[in-house]
Protein backbone atom coordinates (compact mmCIF):
# COMPACT_ATOMS: atom_id res chain seq x y z
CA UNK A 1 0.00 0.00 0.00
CA UNK A 2 1.22 3.29 -1.09
CA UNK A 3 1.39 6.42 1.45
CA UNK A 4 -1.76 7.37 -0.10
CA UNK A 5 -3.81 4.09 0.30
CA UNK A 6 -3.15 3.68 3.73
CA UNK A 7 -4.23 7.43 4.31
CA UNK A 8 -7.72 6.61 2.90
CA UNK A 9 -7.66 3.27 4.77
CA UNK A 10 -7.78 5.26 8.02
CA UNK A 11 -9.92 7.97 6.69
CA UNK A 12 -12.29 5.25 6.10
CA UNK A 13 -12.42 4.33 9.47
CA UNK A 14 -12.64 7.29 10.90
CA UNK A 15 -15.46 8.41 8.39
CA UNK A 16 -17.44 5.20 9.46
CA UNK A 17 -16.81 6.00 13.45
CA UNK A 18 -17.77 9.18 12.45
CA UNK A 19 -21.17 8.49 10.72
CA UNK A 20 -21.78 6.55 13.46
CA UNK A 21 -21.44 8.99 15.69
CA UNK A 22 -22.96 11.78 13.21
CA UNK A 23 -26.36 9.32 13.25
CA UNK A 24 -26.20 8.92 17.20
CA UNK A 25 -25.77 13.32 17.19
CA UNK A 26 -29.12 13.37 14.70
CA UNK A 27 -31.40 11.23 16.87
CA UNK A 28 -30.54 13.10 20.00
CA UNK A 29 -31.55 16.14 17.87
CA UNK A 30 -35.09 14.41 17.53
CA UNK A 31 -35.56 14.93 21.28
CA UNK A 32 -34.59 18.78 20.82
CA UNK A 33 -37.47 18.97 17.93
CA UNK A 34 -40.50 17.57 20.01
CA UNK A 35 -38.89 19.38 23.47
CA UNK A 36 -38.85 22.51 21.31
CA UNK A 37 -42.02 21.77 19.65
CA UNK A 38 -43.87 21.25 22.88
CA UNK A 39 -43.03 24.36 24.47
CA UNK A 40 -42.86 26.07 21.57
CA UNK A 41 -39.21 26.92 21.19
CA UNK A 42 -36.88 28.73 18.41
CA UNK A 43 -35.46 26.31 16.67
CA UNK A 44 -32.09 28.42 16.66
CA UNK A 45 -30.05 28.77 19.64
CA UNK A 46 -27.29 31.06 19.22
CA UNK A 47 -25.63 31.22 23.01
CA UNK A 48 -26.03 27.24 22.87
CA UNK A 49 -24.06 26.79 19.78
CA UNK A 50 -21.45 29.45 21.43
CA UNK A 51 -21.26 27.46 24.20
CA UNK A 52 -20.71 24.25 21.87
CA UNK A 53 -18.42 25.66 19.69
CA UNK A 54 -16.09 27.02 22.83
CA UNK A 55 -16.69 23.86 24.75
CA UNK A 56 -15.42 21.52 22.19
CA UNK A 57 -12.44 23.88 20.77
CA UNK A 58 -11.11 22.92 24.11
CA UNK A 59 -10.43 19.21 22.92
CA UNK A 60 -8.66 20.71 20.01
CA UNK A 61 -5.21 20.21 20.89
CA UNK A 62 -3.50 20.91 17.28
CA UNK A 63 -3.38 24.67 16.84
CA UNK A 64 -3.50 25.11 13.55
CA UNK A 65 -7.00 22.85 13.41
CA UNK A 66 -8.64 24.70 15.72
CA UNK A 67 -10.46 27.14 13.38
CA UNK A 68 -11.00 24.46 10.95
CA UNK A 69 -12.37 22.43 13.93
CA UNK A 70 -14.94 25.58 14.40
CA UNK A 71 -16.10 25.39 10.79
CA UNK A 72 -16.75 22.10 11.20
CA UNK A 73 -19.03 22.11 14.58
CA UNK A 74 -20.70 25.15 13.00
CA UNK A 75 -21.61 23.31 10.04
CA UNK A 76 -22.61 20.13 12.10
CA UNK A 77 -25.35 22.53 14.06
CA UNK A 78 -26.37 24.10 10.66
CA UNK A 79 -26.79 20.45 9.25
CA UNK A 80 -28.96 19.81 12.92
CA UNK A 81 -31.06 22.99 12.80
CA UNK A 82 -31.80 22.33 8.96
CA UNK A 83 -33.27 18.89 10.12
CA UNK A 84 -35.50 20.23 13.01
CA UNK A 85 -36.66 22.55 10.39
CA UNK A 86 -37.34 19.73 8.04
CA UNK A 87 -39.11 17.40 10.98
CA UNK A 88 -41.16 20.77 12.34
CA UNK A 89 -42.67 21.43 8.76
CA UNK A 90 -43.59 17.19 8.35
CA UNK A 91 -45.66 17.61 11.33
CA UNK A 92 -47.24 21.21 10.74
CA UNK A 93 -50.94 20.92 8.72
CA UNK A 94 -52.79 24.24 7.55
CA UNK A 95 -56.42 25.46 7.29
CA UNK A 96 -58.61 28.02 6.99
CA UNK A 97 -60.71 29.18 9.64
CA UNK A 98 -61.15 29.21 13.20
CA UNK A 99 -59.95 26.71 15.78
CA UNK A 100 -63.74 24.03 16.46
CA UNK A 101 -65.00 25.04 13.03
CA UNK A 102 -65.74 22.16 10.13
CA UNK A 103 -62.29 22.59 8.10
CA UNK A 104 -60.84 22.70 11.61
CA UNK A 105 -62.33 19.11 12.08
CA UNK A 106 -61.57 18.09 8.79
CA UNK A 107 -57.72 18.94 9.61
CA UNK A 108 -58.04 17.15 12.81
CA UNK A 109 -59.45 14.06 11.31
CA UNK A 110 -56.91 13.48 8.69
CA UNK A 111 -53.65 14.78 10.63
CA UNK A 112 -54.73 13.04 14.06
CA UNK A 113 -51.34 13.82 15.72
CA UNK A 114 -49.39 16.86 14.13
CA UNK A 115 -49.79 20.76 14.91
CA UNK A 116 -52.26 22.57 12.48
CA UNK A 117 -51.95 26.12 11.93
CA UNK A 118 -54.91 28.51 11.67
CA UNK A 119 -54.51 30.76 8.20
CA UNK A 120 -57.10 33.60 7.40
CA UNK A 121 -57.79 32.46 3.74
CA UNK A 122 -57.37 29.87 1.68
CA UNK A 123 -54.83 31.52 -0.48
CA UNK A 124 -52.77 32.17 2.76
CA UNK A 125 -53.23 27.84 2.86
CA UNK A 126 -51.72 27.59 -0.54
CA UNK A 127 -49.12 30.22 0.20
CA UNK A 128 -47.43 28.02 3.36
CA UNK A 129 -47.96 24.91 1.71
CA UNK A 130 -45.53 26.87 -1.51
CA UNK A 131 -43.22 28.29 0.96
CA UNK A 132 -42.80 24.95 2.48
CA UNK A 133 -43.68 26.56 6.27
CA UNK A 134 -46.09 23.72 6.31
CA UNK A 135 -46.08 19.92 4.78
CA UNK A 136 -49.90 19.82 3.89
CA UNK A 137 -53.34 22.40 3.59
CA UNK A 138 -56.75 20.92 4.40
CA UNK A 139 -59.03 22.95 1.74
CA UNK A 140 -62.88 22.78 1.19
CA UNK A 141 -63.20 21.61 -2.68
CA UNK A 142 -67.10 21.36 -2.31
CA UNK A 143 -70.48 20.52 -0.58
CA UNK A 144 -72.84 17.71 -1.43
CA UNK A 145 -75.83 20.96 -1.00
CA UNK A 146 -73.98 23.80 -1.87
CA UNK A 147 -71.22 22.90 -4.70
CA UNK A 148 -67.73 23.70 -5.42
CA UNK A 149 -65.52 26.16 -2.97
CA UNK A 150 -64.89 28.05 -6.35
CA UNK A 151 -62.25 30.01 -5.20
CA UNK A 152 -60.17 26.69 -4.36
CA UNK A 153 -60.68 25.80 -7.69
CA UNK A 154 -59.31 28.90 -9.09
CA UNK A 155 -55.63 28.15 -5.81
CA UNK A 156 -55.63 24.86 -7.52
CA UNK A 157 -55.25 26.90 -10.97
CA UNK A 158 -52.69 29.12 -9.85
CA UNK A 159 -50.53 27.27 -7.22
CA UNK A 160 -48.33 24.64 -8.39
CA UNK A 161 -49.78 22.31 -5.72
CA UNK A 162 -51.31 19.08 -5.78
CA UNK A 163 -54.13 17.58 -4.36
CA UNK A 164 -52.83 14.34 -2.64
CA UNK A 165 -55.98 12.61 -0.86
CA UNK A 166 -59.47 13.67 -0.20
CA UNK A 167 -61.64 13.49 3.15
CA UNK A 168 -65.22 13.60 3.44
CA UNK A 169 -66.87 15.44 6.45
CA UNK A 170 -70.32 14.93 6.89
CA UNK A 171 -71.64 17.86 8.17
CA UNK A 172 -74.12 17.66 11.09
CA UNK A 173 -75.37 19.95 13.21
CA UNK A 174 -76.07 20.03 16.69
CA UNK A 175 -78.02 22.61 19.24
CA UNK A 176 -75.37 23.11 22.02
CA UNK A 177 -76.01 25.01 24.87
CA UNK A 178 -74.31 25.20 28.53
CA UNK A 179 -76.66 23.37 30.03
CA UNK A 180 -78.97 20.38 29.00
CA UNK A 181 -82.10 22.09 28.91
CA UNK A 182 -85.23 21.59 27.57
CA UNK A 183 -85.59 22.92 23.63
CA UNK A 184 -88.35 25.07 24.50
CA UNK A 185 -86.66 27.05 26.95
CA UNK A 186 -84.35 27.95 24.64
CA UNK A 187 -84.17 32.10 23.64
CA UNK A 188 -82.22 32.21 21.45
CA UNK A 189 -79.60 31.01 18.84
CA UNK A 190 -76.70 31.88 17.26
CA UNK A 191 -74.75 30.27 14.41
CA UNK A 192 -73.65 30.83 10.73
CA UNK A 193 -76.53 31.72 8.04
CA UNK A 194 -75.58 28.55 6.51
CA UNK A 195 -76.03 26.37 9.24
CA UNK A 196 -79.46 27.99 10.19
CA UNK A 197 -80.80 27.60 6.50
CA UNK A 198 -79.46 23.73 6.60
CA UNK A 199 -81.80 23.45 10.18
CA UNK A 200 -84.58 25.33 9.37
CA UNK A 201 -87.00 22.33 9.72
CA UNK A 202 -86.18 21.68 13.00
CA UNK A 203 -86.25 25.66 13.82
CA UNK A 204 -89.46 26.68 11.67
CA UNK A 205 -92.49 27.06 14.31
CA UNK A 206 -90.09 27.49 17.49
CA UNK A 207 -90.39 30.98 19.37
CA UNK A 208 -86.47 31.29 18.95
CA UNK A 209 -84.66 34.63 18.02
CA UNK A 210 -82.55 33.71 15.20
CA UNK A 211 -78.65 35.36 15.64
CA UNK A 212 -76.31 35.72 12.69
CA UNK A 213 -72.33 34.47 13.29
CA UNK A 214 -69.74 34.85 11.00
CA UNK A 215 -69.04 30.97 11.25
CA UNK A 216 -70.38 27.69 13.65
CA UNK A 217 -67.28 27.53 16.16
CA UNK A 218 -67.20 31.57 17.14
CA UNK A 219 -70.79 30.89 18.40
CA UNK A 220 -70.02 28.32 19.92
CA UNK A 221 -67.29 30.16 21.35
CA UNK A 222 -69.24 32.85 22.28
CA UNK A 223 -72.41 30.75 23.76
CA UNK A 224 -69.57 28.97 25.99
CA UNK A 225 -68.69 32.19 27.72
CA UNK A 226 -71.87 33.89 28.49
CA UNK A 227 -73.86 32.95 31.72
CA UNK A 228 -77.13 32.91 30.16
CA UNK A 229 -78.34 29.17 30.25
CA UNK A 230 -81.31 29.97 27.62
CA UNK A 231 -78.99 30.83 24.67
CA UNK A 232 -77.04 28.09 22.58
CA UNK A 233 -75.50 27.78 19.48
CA UNK A 234 -75.66 25.70 15.88
CA UNK A 235 -72.58 23.95 15.50
CA UNK A 236 -71.11 20.74 15.24
CA UNK A 237 -71.25 18.40 18.02
CA UNK A 238 -67.56 18.04 18.21
CA UNK A 239 -67.48 21.71 18.92
CA UNK A 240 -69.61 20.80 22.27
CA UNK A 241 -66.84 19.32 23.51
CA UNK A 242 -63.85 21.82 22.28
CA UNK A 243 -65.76 24.61 23.84
CA UNK A 244 -67.36 22.48 26.93
CA UNK A 245 -71.38 22.70 25.81
CA UNK A 246 -73.76 20.10 26.62
CA UNK A 247 -75.41 18.84 23.04
CA UNK A 248 -79.19 19.86 23.63
CA UNK A 249 -79.81 18.10 20.14
CA UNK A 250 -77.97 16.40 17.83
CA UNK A 251 -78.38 15.68 13.72
CA UNK A 252 -80.96 18.75 13.51
CA UNK A 253 -80.15 19.56 9.60
CA UNK A 254 -82.44 18.93 7.30
CA UNK A 255 -80.86 16.82 5.06
CA UNK A 256 -78.42 14.05 5.99
CA UNK A 257 -76.37 13.86 3.32
CA UNK A 258 -74.85 17.26 3.53
CA UNK A 259 -71.17 16.28 3.05
CA UNK A 260 -67.92 18.94 2.37
CA UNK A 261 -64.95 17.02 0.46
CA UNK A 262 -61.52 18.24 1.68
CA UNK A 263 -59.02 18.67 -0.32
CA UNK A 264 -55.21 17.57 1.09
CA UNK A 265 -52.90 19.65 -0.95
CA UNK A 266 -48.60 19.31 -1.03
CA UNK A 267 -46.18 21.05 -2.81
CA UNK A 268 -45.08 17.40 -4.13
CA UNK A 269 -47.32 15.72 -6.91
CA UNK A 270 -49.06 12.07 -5.78
CA UNK A 271 -49.77 10.21 -8.44
CA UNK A 272 -51.62 6.86 -6.44
CA UNK A 273 -55.06 6.80 -6.73
CA UNK A 274 -58.27 5.49 -9.01
CA UNK A 275 -59.26 8.93 -9.66
CA UNK A 276 -56.98 12.06 -11.25
CA UNK A 277 -57.72 15.65 -11.70
CA UNK A 278 -56.69 17.83 -14.35
CA UNK A 279 -57.13 21.67 -15.32
CA UNK A 280 -57.29 22.72 -18.85
CA UNK A 281 -57.74 26.21 -21.33
CA UNK A 282 -58.93 26.04 -24.43
CA UNK A 283 -58.53 28.60 -27.79
CA UNK A 284 -61.64 30.31 -28.06
CA UNK A 285 -62.42 28.45 -31.51
CA UNK A 286 -65.38 26.39 -32.50
CA UNK A 287 -65.67 22.92 -30.97
CA UNK A 288 -62.41 23.21 -29.10
CA UNK A 289 -64.40 21.61 -26.08
CA UNK A 290 -65.84 18.97 -27.87
CA UNK A 291 -62.15 18.05 -29.17
CA UNK A 292 -61.04 18.12 -25.73
CA UNK A 293 -64.06 16.21 -24.59
CA UNK A 294 -63.70 13.33 -27.07
CA UNK A 295 -60.09 13.21 -26.80
CA UNK A 296 -61.07 11.84 -23.42
CA UNK A 297 -64.09 9.93 -23.90
CA UNK A 298 -62.66 8.03 -27.49
CA UNK A 299 -59.98 6.66 -24.92
CA UNK A 300 -62.86 5.11 -22.43
CA UNK A 301 -62.15 7.57 -19.40
CA UNK A 302 -65.26 8.13 -17.53
CA UNK A 303 -65.48 12.15 -16.27
CA UNK A 304 -66.80 12.28 -13.03
CA UNK A 305 -67.44 16.02 -13.38
CA UNK A 306 -66.14 18.83 -15.35
CA UNK A 307 -66.80 22.40 -13.82
CA UNK A 308 -65.63 25.93 -15.78
CA UNK A 309 -64.72 28.85 -14.09
CA UNK A 310 -63.49 32.00 -15.51
CA UNK A 311 -59.58 32.40 -15.68
CA UNK A 312 -58.65 34.84 -12.28
CA UNK A 313 -57.41 38.49 -13.98
CA UNK A 314 -57.94 36.98 -16.87
CA UNK A 315 -61.53 38.68 -18.68
CA UNK A 316 -64.34 36.30 -20.64
CA UNK A 317 -61.49 33.61 -20.29
CA UNK A 318 -62.34 30.09 -18.49
CA UNK A 319 -60.88 26.95 -17.22
CA UNK A 320 -61.71 23.65 -17.03
CA UNK A 321 -61.57 21.25 -14.19
CA UNK A 322 -61.97 17.86 -14.78
CA UNK A 323 -62.35 14.59 -12.48
CA UNK A 324 -61.54 11.11 -14.08
CA UNK A 325 -61.72 7.91 -13.17
CA UNK A 326 -57.79 5.78 -13.77
CA UNK A 327 -54.33 5.64 -12.67
CA UNK A 328 -52.54 8.77 -13.76
CA UNK A 329 -49.22 6.52 -14.36
CA UNK A 330 -51.06 4.02 -16.71
CA UNK A 331 -49.72 4.00 -20.42
CA UNK A 332 -53.73 4.58 -21.49
CA UNK A 333 -53.80 7.97 -19.13
CA UNK A 334 -50.27 9.28 -20.13
CA UNK A 335 -51.62 8.40 -24.29
CA UNK A 336 -55.02 10.21 -23.47
CA UNK A 337 -53.33 12.77 -21.42
CA UNK A 338 -51.27 13.31 -24.56
CA UNK A 339 -53.45 13.61 -27.07
CA UNK A 340 -55.57 16.19 -24.54
CA UNK A 341 -52.29 18.30 -24.54
CA UNK A 342 -52.54 18.83 -28.56
CA UNK A 343 -56.01 20.15 -28.57
CA UNK A 344 -55.80 22.69 -25.10
CA UNK A 345 -54.02 25.61 -25.09
CA UNK A 346 -52.80 24.40 -21.33
CA UNK A 347 -53.03 20.98 -19.64
CA UNK A 348 -52.16 21.25 -15.65
CA UNK A 349 -52.52 17.68 -13.60
CA UNK A 350 -53.49 18.37 -10.46
CA UNK A 351 -53.57 15.58 -8.06
CA UNK A 352 -54.47 11.79 -7.90
CA UNK A 353 -56.41 10.35 -4.66
CA UNK A 354 -58.46 6.95 -4.19
CA UNK A 355 -61.99 7.31 -3.72
O1 LIG B 1 -29.44 22.36 21.73
C1 LIG B 1 -30.32 22.82 20.98
O2 LIG B 1 -31.12 23.67 21.36
C2 LIG B 1 -30.38 22.36 19.61
O3 LIG B 1 -31.35 22.69 18.93
C3 LIG B 1 -29.30 21.53 19.05
C4 LIG B 1 -28.28 22.38 18.30
C5 LIG B 1 -27.14 21.37 17.97
O4 LIG B 1 -27.24 20.70 16.94
O5 LIG B 1 -26.25 21.25 18.79
C6 LIG B 1 -28.90 22.88 17.05
C7 LIG B 1 -29.45 24.13 16.94
C8 LIG B 1 -29.34 25.13 18.00
O6 LIG B 1 -29.09 26.40 17.47
C9 LIG B 1 -28.38 24.75 19.03
C10 LIG B 1 -27.84 23.50 19.12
Amino acid sequence: MNKLEQARVKINEIDQAMAELFEKRMHAVEDVISYKQEHQMEVLDFSREQQVIQKNLLHIQDEKLRSYYEEFITDVMKVSRHYQHATLIEKKIGYQGTYGAFSYLAARATFPDDELIRFKSFEDVCKAVESKEIRYGVIPLENSHSGEVGEVSDLLYRYPLYIVDIFDLQVNQALLAKEDIPIDQITKIYSHPQAISQCSKFLKGRNIEIIEFPNTALAAEFVSKQEDPTIAAIASKEAAQLFGLKIVEDNIQTNDDNTTRFAIVAKEANTQGNHFQVIFTLANKQGTLAQAINSIASRGFNMKSIKSRSIPQNAWSYYFQVELEGFYEDASTQAMLKELGTVCRDLKYIGSYNK
